[in-house]
């Protein structure tokens, strides 16, 4: 019985609190407006002392003018005129008297508070102390009144008297009293035991004062000293009672303990005590660094043409404004409070039918997802929630609930349960978003949107790499277009240049047009986004080419990766004609890897695993999306050089297990729905929604402006298919024949994996020279495992058979 009423209250307060929590409202004012308002108060404030000061002197003269409140012909005398007069007769006569100084001082430092945006809990505290200052000092002031009338004003007069009528003179001057000690106990943090000391110091300082025979002047000085510690603390406490006293200044017993500021004053004093010491003062000599001849050249270069500019060329290039990007009209997120009520209610019912009670709940809505946090009472296995995640996906009757039991970080449980209406999150939002727009990453990507409703921002540059999985139709050729977006808002056509790989054929076209700013492609091709399996191995080659080359400059230029080396390019510490030059990132994207890796296999395989393994110094990155995610398409050598995996949504859990070696991304609701991984925590994100007019009007922009008069140049690479057949032309031949015929000759061994490793080949092309070398009767036929003969005898002997070839 009791136990259900345990319960039932348990749910009641799950209940309240996340509609508490939603329907908090805020006021907040803006900066302008705090300035406004906070100045009004300060000018306020001045008036009121200037009324309050001049009522003393003038109140008197005014009383006549007063009573004839209403008329503006009265003259009246104080300072601030018919107003100054009333306001100072409504809180001096009629209020509280002179004490009402006071509380001028507190609407200025109000003022002053709201205009630099200070602590607001400090200034209530100014106000709580203030006013009973006001009134004690009032009531006090009452003894005096009949005398001086505006010196407790009509409250402290009525109330000092109403405590004389019930406790007598002496009574109330006892309970002023109490009042200050009370005052002083709990704002100074005054004790008996100050008092003590007080008392037993002065005593001794006393009593030493009189051994050692001093004289009086003198005793009294010393006595005055010691006492200074304690009585600063009651001293002060009249002096400033609208202030906040500084609590380094004072003694230790002074300070508010629960001031953080005291801890980090606390902190800082022995330091300034080091610094103050003489002795320990060190003078460090510092060397200057030698400038060496080339950081001469460089700065006297720099001094004379300014740090190189890559984005020269192009110096008029505009980026495409926000404008070509759609607005949506759904786009704020809309809060539906049955829906919350209802899926809180069904969670927390589902959860009660298996004995789960929940201390609290909380809802966090997303643009496509809401998270309910729970936090399960003490004693809860966690994965008895985890197992519940079908029953509570039946009762909610929605489509993809995901559970993350225990949130990482959090000591929560989190229940995703798709809205109803989901909101779109524009391209042209997470553009414009602030955290985008000032990011400083070197390839930043704006994906999204979190759950939590905030701009996801991400650099390629650290990922290092991108993996992207999803069945058909649920959003990646979207995000991959989100993700070349981003850089083309970002970054200048001299900086990034993208291969793109679309075996699609259809997915990517849009971008031929900027294909002279931003694209890059091998020299005798004349696409230069790649749609043929076969040149797409020659791609990828010659990217490991290009990467070999920028490692060489690199090591030339004493630099560890990219960033560094354009730096001291920029510096113009590296010299153009040693073959230095301002490497731009590369992107590869790949928009279906499935079809290649099926058609290439290993000769895809190969490539792709050194350049994820190698290329992140270097600059350049593979992004690659497949809607087949299975595990001979994401291998495990592609899987170990991908950390950074997106997963839209897919059909099975294995799937889901492929790509993000966890399931989930079976229980996203598709339309750019997606699961975010770096490696470690799983980020649930709504991909930015860009759509192919939104795609053309960019590509249109740029495209129509002066480019590059061709695509940047990939490094040539000799493909391997040129050679293939056995009865070979002379002219077929690859390039490295006559090497290779020399290499075998010499060593008198024919075999394959000695040219691989002489000549730094493929085990195919080896394998393929070997065949040429055995058509022009190099070397003898196949004998299984034995090397091949070698025919020929020496190499002018190799010489002659080739001359007499021609
Ligand atoms: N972020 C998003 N927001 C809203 N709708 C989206 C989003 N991403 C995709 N969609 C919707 O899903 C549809 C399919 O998306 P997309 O073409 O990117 O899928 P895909 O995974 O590339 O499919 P395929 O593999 O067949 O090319 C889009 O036309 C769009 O209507």
């Amino acid at each position: 019985m009791t136990k259900r009423t345990t319960k039932k209250k348990r749910t009641t307060k799950a209940k309240a609190k996340p509609k508490a929590k939603l329907k908090k409202p805020s006021f907040k004012l803006s900066n302008q407006q705090k300035l406004i308002f906070g100045s009004l108060l300060i000018i306020i404030g001045v008036l009121l002392f200037i009324s309050f000061l001049s009522f003393i002197f003038t109140g008197k003269e005014d009383q006549s003018a007063l009573s004839n409140f209403p008329d503006r012909s009265e003259d009246y005398k104080n300072w601030a005129s018919q107003l100054g007069a009333w306001v100072s007769e409504l809180f001096i006569t009629k209020g509280f008297g002179i004490p009402s100084f006071i509380f001028s001082g507190l609407i200025f430092l109000s003022g002053v508070y709201v205009t630099l945006n200070l602590k607001k809990a400090k200034l209530r505290k100014h106000w709580i102390w203030g006013t009973l200052i006001v009134i004690w000092l009032s009531i006090l002031l009452g003894f005096f009144t009949h005398k001086y009338d505006l010196l407790g004003g009509t409250i402290g007069f009525e109330m000092n008297h109403f405590f004389q009528d019930y406790i007598g003179k002496i009574g109330t001057i006892l309970l002023l009293l109490f009042g200050l000690i009370a005052y002083l106990a709990i704002r100074f943090k005054v004790t008996g035991d100050t008092f003590v000391g007080l008392f037993n110091r002065a005593k001794k300082d006393l009593k030493d004062n009189t051994a050692s025979g001093m004289d009086q002047e003198e005793s009294s000085v010393i006595v005055d000293n010691s006492l200074t510690e304690e009585a600063e603390v009651i001293k002060s406490a009249f002096e400033i009672p609208l202030e906040d006293k500084n609590p380094t200044i004072g003694n230790p017993s002074k300070p508010d303990s629960k001031s953080e500021d005291l801890k980090i004053e606390v902190d800082e004093k022995p330091k300034e005590e080091t610094i103050e010491e003489p002795e320990l003062k060190m003078e460090v000599e510092t060397s200057k660094e030698e400038v060496s001849e080339t950081d001469n050249l460089a700065d006297k270069l720099v001094e004379d043409f300014g740090q190189f500019d890559p984005t020269l060329e192009l110096s008029n290039y505009q980026f495409p404004p926000l404008d070509l990007l759609k607005k949506y009209d759904n786009e704020g997120i809309s809060i539906d409070q049955e829906e919350l009520e209802e899926n809180k209610n069904r969670i927390v019912e589902t959860l009660s039918n298996y004995k789960i009670g929940i201390s609290s709940i909380k809802a966090t809505i997303g643009p496509t997802v809401t998270l309910y946090e729970i936090v399960p009472d003490a004693g809860i296995r966690i994965s008895k929630i985890k197992n519940l995640e079908d029953d509570i996906a039946l009762s909610l009757a929605a489509l993809g609930i995901r559970i993350i039991a225990p949130i990482p970080g959090k000591g929560t449980i989190g229940i995703e349960v798709p809205n109803k209406n989901s909101t779109i999150v524009s391209m042209r939002s997470v553009i414009a978003s602030q955290k985008f727009q000032q990011s400083k990453m070197q390839l930043p990507i704006a994906f999204g949107k979190t759950i939590s409703n905030e701009t996801f921002v991400v650099d390629l540059a650290k990922m290092p790499h991108l993996l992207m999985a999803g069945a058909t139709g649920q959003g990646k050729s979207v995000g991959l277009n989100a993700v070349l977006t981003s850089l083309l808002y970002k970054k200048h056509p001299a900086e990034v240049k993208f291969v793109l790989v679309d075996p699609k054929k259809v997915e990517l076209t849009l971008f031929n047009k900027i294909e002279r700013h931003y694209l890059a492609k091998l020299p005798d091709s004349e696409d230069a986004i790649i749609t043929d399996n076969t040149k797409v191995i020659n791609t990828l080659n010659s990217l490991c080419i290009e990467m070999d080359n920028r490692y060489e400059m690199l090591k030339n230029a004493f630099c560890r990766n990219i960033a560094e080396y354009n730096a001291k390019f920029k510096a113009r510490k590296l010299n153009p004609n040693d073959g230095h030059a301002f490497l731009p990132y590369i992107v590869l994207v790949v928009d279906e890897f499935a079809d290649l890796i099926m058609t290439a296999g290993k000769e895809v395989e190969t490539p792709i695993a050194r350049l994820a393994q190698l290329a992140r110094a270097i600059g350049i990155h593979l992004i690659i999306a497949t809607q087949r995610p299975s595990v001979n398409v994401i291998t495990g050598i592609i899987k170990a050089n991908f950390p950074a995996r997106i997963a839209f949504r897919v059909t099975s859990k294995i799937d889901s297990r492929t790509i993000l070696d966890g399931s989930g991304a079976d229980q996203l609701i598709g339309r750019g729905d997606m699961l975010y991984t770096q490696g470690n925590d799983l980020i649930r994100l709504q991909c930015a929604f860009v759509d192919t007019p939104e795609v053309e009007r960019i590509t249109e922009f740029i495209g129509a402006q002066k480019a590059y008069p061709d695509a940047h140049l990939l490094p040539e690479y000799v493909g391997e298919e040129g050679g293939t057949n056995l009865d070979i032309d002379i002219s077929d031949r690859d390039k490295l024949f006559r090497e290779a015929a020399e290499i075998i000759v010499t060593a008198q061994q024919g075999s394959a994996s000695l040219l691989q490793r002489k000549l730094k080949l493929g085990y195919n092309r080896a394998g393929r020279i070997i065949d040429q070398l055995e058509a022009a009767g190099i070397v003898g036929s196949f004998e299984g495992s034995k090397a091949r003969q070698v025919l020929v005898p020496d190499l002018v002997a190799l010489d002659q058979l080739l001359e007499n070839e021609k």
